[in-house]
Order: C-alpha cells, then sequence, then structure tokens
C-alpha cells in the first residue's frame, strides 16, 4: 500500500506519482505536458485511493470454464468527486479513469489575489458557481485540487459540499502538493476529512504560493498570464 500517514495528511507515495509531480514542477514542462501530467497524476491517486483506502469483497464467479472466487471493490458506485475549478479539471480528468462511474460536483473558487493574504494567513475566496450532486450516507467524496496552499479555498468549499451533505461515509480532500499551513488549517476545521496529498512542500512564500511548489497551476494548464 502505497499510502503513509503524516501529520495532519496521508502522502500518496506511489512511484509513478512522485516521478509525475516532478515533471509538473520543473519550469520546461509546457501546457500540454502539463496538463497530461495533471491528468496522469488524477489517474494513479485515484487508484492509490481505491488501493489504501477502499474495501473489496469476495463474489463468486463463473468463468467460461469454472466457477471460482472474484474479489470486488465496494462502493465504486457510491463515489462523488468535487472539481474545484479551474485547476482541478485536468486532475479530474485522471481521477475519473479510476472512478468512471462517479456522481460529479463543480465549485468555481479563485483567491482574491490582490487582496493578499491577511495577518492569520487566509485568502478572501471567490465563490461564483456552485452544482453539486445529493450526497449521501453511502457515498465517499473526493474534492480535488491539485493546490492546498493557505487552505483558504478548500475551507470555502468544504462548508459549501457539506451544508447539505448527509454525513458521507467518507470524505477526502485531495491535492498534489500542499504546504503545511493549509493542511493545519483544513484539518482543524473539518477533523472528519481525510487529507489526501502526494508531496507536503515546505513553506509559503509572501505571495501565498508553495516554495518550491510548481507555480500557478491554473495558469500553467489553461495558458493564462
Ligand atoms: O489554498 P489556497 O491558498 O486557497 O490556494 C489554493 C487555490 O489556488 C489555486 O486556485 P486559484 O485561486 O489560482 O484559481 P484557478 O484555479 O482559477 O487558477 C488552486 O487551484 C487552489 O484552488
Ligand atoms: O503555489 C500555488 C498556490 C496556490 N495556487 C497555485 O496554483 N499555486
Ligand atoms: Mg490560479
Amino acid at each position: 500500500m502505497a499510502i503513509e500517514d503524516r501529520d495532519h495528511a496521508k502522502l500518496i507515495t506511489h512511484a509513478l506519482a512522485k516521478d509525475t509531480l516532478s515533471k509538473l514542477r520543473s519550469v520546461e514542462t509546457e501546457q500540454v505536458a502539463f496538463r497530461k501530467g495533471l491528468v496522469k497524476l488524477g489517474r494513479i491517486c485515484g487508484y492509490e485511493i481505491i488501493d489504501g483506502e477502499m474495501l473489496t469483497e469476495f463474489v463468486a464467479i463463473e468463468t467460461p470454464l469454472a466457477e471460482t472466487t472474484g474479489e470486488r471493490v465496494t462502493g465504486l458506485d457510491d463515489v462523488v468527486i468535487i472539481n474545484v475549478l479551474r485547476a482541478a479539471t485536468p486532475f479530474v480528468e485522471g481521477l475519473l479513469k479510476a472512478f468512471p462511474r462517479a456522481k460529479q460536483g463543480v465549485i468555481s473558487a479563485g483567491r482574491d489575489e490582490e487582496a493578499g493574504m491577511n495577518e492569520d494567513g487566509e485568502f478572501p475566496i471567490s465563490i461564483d458557481y456552485v452544482k453539486l450532486p445529493e450526497i449521501t450516507a453511502d457515498d465517499t467524496v473526493i474534492v480535488a485540487d491539485p493546490m492546498l496552499a493557505t487552505g483558504s479555498t478548500m475551507c470555502a468549499v468544504l462548508d459549501h459540499v457539506l451544508e447539505d451533505a448527509n454525513d458521507p461515509e467518507d470524505l477526502f480532500v485531495l491535492s498534489a502538493l500542499s504546504a503545511p499551513a493549509g493542511l493545519i488549517r483544513v484539518d482543524e476545521q473539518f477533523p472528519e476529512a481525510t487529507l489526501l496529498t502526494v508531496a507536503i512542500d515546505e513553506k509559503l512564500d509572501e505571495d501565498g504560493f508553495i516554495v518550491p511548489g510548481l507555480g500557478d497551476a491554473g495558469d500553467r494548464a489553461f495558458r493564462t498570464k
């Protein structure tokens, strides 16, 4: 199993996840490779969530030759994936390869970078669009955003996700890259969530960017700025 416990989070340690994240970090990686890398990383993370966090059950199978026992992942029909626009879009495309029958929700959330961080290290977040499926007690909810920096966006998103949710069976916050401050903020405000990430970087800079990080994920994937 390639998921390890850390303070406030669990680390996805699959070698291909680390390999893919390293390519995403490089300033040499241009838009198309960056976007494809996020898709690939989403797929790997999805497989790792299934392997490390979901249950299997034994089932009777009849092959063309004999009866035997097979093993199935339980709960694959009860998965909800929340796409935090916009940087999560390619990441979610990859996740859907692991969870093709997931119900999907979309929340458009942006940091007000002109306002900057307040003295508590939080950004004002504007939420412009929210469209969520019904979330039931049987559901495994995965809220995906490749970057968890100050955690301001994720906290605002989780407020919306949990507003009408019926206490889902599992709630995962999945990021490619996290900063310690953001993990602590989300963990303290939403102790019911399991935080999953591929890497925890050293710090945030004065503009709230993860260092060493990978830069602005949305801008690199969508070729803005
Ligand atoms: O943890 P935080 O400090 O809130 O930062 C993380 C957020 O910042 C980025 O989004 P951004 O606001 O740049 O929007 P974008 O996806 O449209 O680029 C990223 O995709 C996260 O949503
Ligand atoms: O480092 C960061 C922080 C927030 N959003 C990004 O895309 N990158
Ligand atoms: Mg951005």
